[in-house]
């Protein structure tokens, strides 16, 4: 599913009611019947207000306090502007309404507001229509005021499109804004849904069908998508009876240093839970005996070392040679690989060149910062999997840029690098050389806990190896690592996770994932669906 800015949802609102001919006002009703019918289902008590601003957002709350009152609910409505001031839709919803027994309080200054504030102690929930995508500039003077009074009266809260004061177009907070229980979008979710700190007062989001078609080939822009198990395009391939452990890939992980040693271990056996036929460590020689007593179905390849427990450039072409000569379908470069600057320069080498397809994590990552342009050189499958720290020393953005818009600047880099970018955060994001991203809204606060990225790796890393393309590997990727995250917390608590369970619930989300029905009919979700359903997890 896309998710859009505010300006994007203004042109499919536009072009479904120009071109397809549906009028606005339909779009409308089927607004805020979507946000009636999660009212009705989710929140408790029977008497709201509804805070409706002068925009077609206060249009959808005037028709929400309509539907409301139809269903016996006991409505009062505050309306920002007189009737009289209102436009189009919204004056059209407001005239109607004005014919039925609900009070509208015209309210315009703040010397209004402690009337305002009994109204809403009095009320059970509180539906925000001030602003929706309309919001240009950050609520100030007697807008900000109405928002704090909201947030003071301590009231649930569902939000009309999205909570008044939040911009659409990004997760950074630009003022003052309602704090929502739930929020009821409308056709697509927004930047503001999705991506923190503004999706932190989102609360539950619901997304409503009110009959704008997904694929209007109109829509110009950046591919902005959710990971949806919808989008993931991979599933496993069957298991023949004849099948051997090679039809189903070999991964090399080259990695490991002296106090590192469990990165390549967990990257390894996260590949072959992941799916993989084989899974090999080649590490530094004079560290192997303690891989050889951890490891039982991975093998390891020793690679004679600096006698200092990392890789130096003496084992370029040693390690060169084993993966171009070896059977691997697939390399994982870089967990526990360590910063001494000659293993550095090794790195560098290694992957200039391997002409497998290759997962770069870690310190992989870090060791390009100085040189990314040995990405660009790259003709084979290279996805590379940085968190925001090695993200900003590879492209030399600061974190507060990157964070500000992950998607934007991961889309940058891999259009520019030629490589698929897995951007490793809270928000994850996929993105691909062709500019699309894919945001990932699945996992959970407890995978913030070491080595959970070295999982990752080798789940990818097994992914290139089955044969599977560089997008669909790093999407499938991610959504499987995130949801087995989610199995182990919801078991383990997120507090008590640690990396190596989500290894071990890897097993539980491929089972949900190939459980999962793949529905026949496109965008076959209910009228009224939450972002979890959504998702598909
Ligand atoms: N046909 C459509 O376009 C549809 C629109 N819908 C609703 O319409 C909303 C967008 O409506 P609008 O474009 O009318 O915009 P909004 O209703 O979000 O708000 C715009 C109004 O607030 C004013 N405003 C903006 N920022 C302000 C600020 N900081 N301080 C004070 N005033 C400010 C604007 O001048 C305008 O009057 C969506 O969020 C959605 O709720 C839905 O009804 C679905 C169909
Ligand atoms: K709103």
């Amino acid at each position: 599913m896309r998710v859009t800015t505010a300006e994007e949802m203004r042109n499919l609102d536009r072009e479904t009611i120009e071109v397809l001919g549906i009028p606005g006002i339909v779009l409308m009703e089927n607004a805020a019947r979507g946000v009636v019918s999660v009212i009705y289902s989710k929140v408790k008590g029977n008497s709201a207000v509804i805070v409706c601003g002068k925009g077609n957002n206060g249009g959808d709350g005037l028709a929400v306090a309509r539907n409301l009152y139809n269903l016996g609910y006991d409505v009062e409505v505050v309306l920002t502007a007189e009737i009289e001031e209102l436009k189009g839709d919204a004056k059209i919803n407001a005239e109607v309404l004005s014919k039925l027994p609900v009070p509208i309080h015209v309210v315009k200054s703040e010397s209004q507001l402690i009337e305002v504030y009994s109204l809403l102690k009095n009320a059970d929930f509180i539906v925000d229509a001030i602003f929706g995508t309309g919001l240009q500039r950050p609520a100030e003077g007697f807008y900000k005021s109405l928002i704090e009074v909201i947030n003071k009266s301590g009231k649930t809260v569902v939000a009309v499109d999205i909570p008044s004061g939040l911009f659409s177009d990004t997760g950074e907070i630009i003022g003052t804004h309602v704090t929502a229980e739930i929020t009821v979008t409308f056709g697509f979710p927004k930047i503001a849904h999705i991506m923190p700190p503004a999706c932190n007062y989102v609360g539950e989001l619901y997304v409503v069908d009110i009959s704008i078609p997904e694929d209007i080939p109109f829509i110009l822009g950046p591919e902005r998508y959710l990971l949806t198990l919808d989008e993931v395009a991979f599933t496993y391939p069957e298991r023949d009876v004849m099948s051997h452990k090679y039809t189903f890939g070999h991964v090399a992980v080259v990695g490991g240093s002296a106090g590192k040693t469990g990165a390549p271990v967990m990257a390894a056996e996260g590949a072959l839970r992941a799916g993989a036929g084989l899974s090999t460590v080649i590490v530094p020689a004079s560290l192997n005996p303690i891989f050889e007593t951890k490891l039982t179905e991975v093998m390891s390849i020793p690679v004679p070392d600096t006698s200092k427990g990392h890789f130096g450039i003496e084992a370029i072409e040693r390690v060169s040679k084993i993966i171009a000569e070896g059977k691997f379908s697939a390399v994982v470069v870089g967990p526990g690989l360590g910063n001494e600057p000659e293993t550095f320069e090794f790195a560098r080498e290694f992957i200039r060149n391997c002409k497998k397809p290759m997962v770069i994590d870690a310190d992989g990552i870090n060791a390009l910062a100085e040189s990314p342009e040995i990405l660009k050189a790259k003709t084979q499958e290279v996805i590379i999997t940085p968190h925001i720290g090695e993200f900003s020393r590879l492209s030399g953005l600061s974190k507060e840029e990157i964070l500000r818009a992950p998607h934007e600047v991961a889309s940058e880099f891999a259009k520019e690098y030629g490589v698929t970018v897995v951007l490793k955060s809270g928000r994850t994001v996929v993105a691909t050389p062709e500019g699309k991203t894919y945001i990932n809204v699945i996992g959970n606060p407890g995978m913030a806990t070491a080595g959970t990225g070295d999982v990752l790796s080798g789940v990818i890393g097994a992914l290139l190896g089955m044969g599977v393309e560089a997008e669909d590997a790093a999407k499938f990727g991610v959504f499987l690592h995130s949801l087995a995250g989610d199995l182990a917390a919801e078991e383990l608590t997120q507090e008590a996770l640690k990396a190596c369970d989500i290894i071990d619930f890897l097993p539980g989300a491929i089972k949900r994932v190939k459980e999962r029905e793949v529905n026949p009919i496109r965008h076959s979700l209910p009228f009224v669906t939450h972002l979890r359903e959504i998702v598909g997890a």
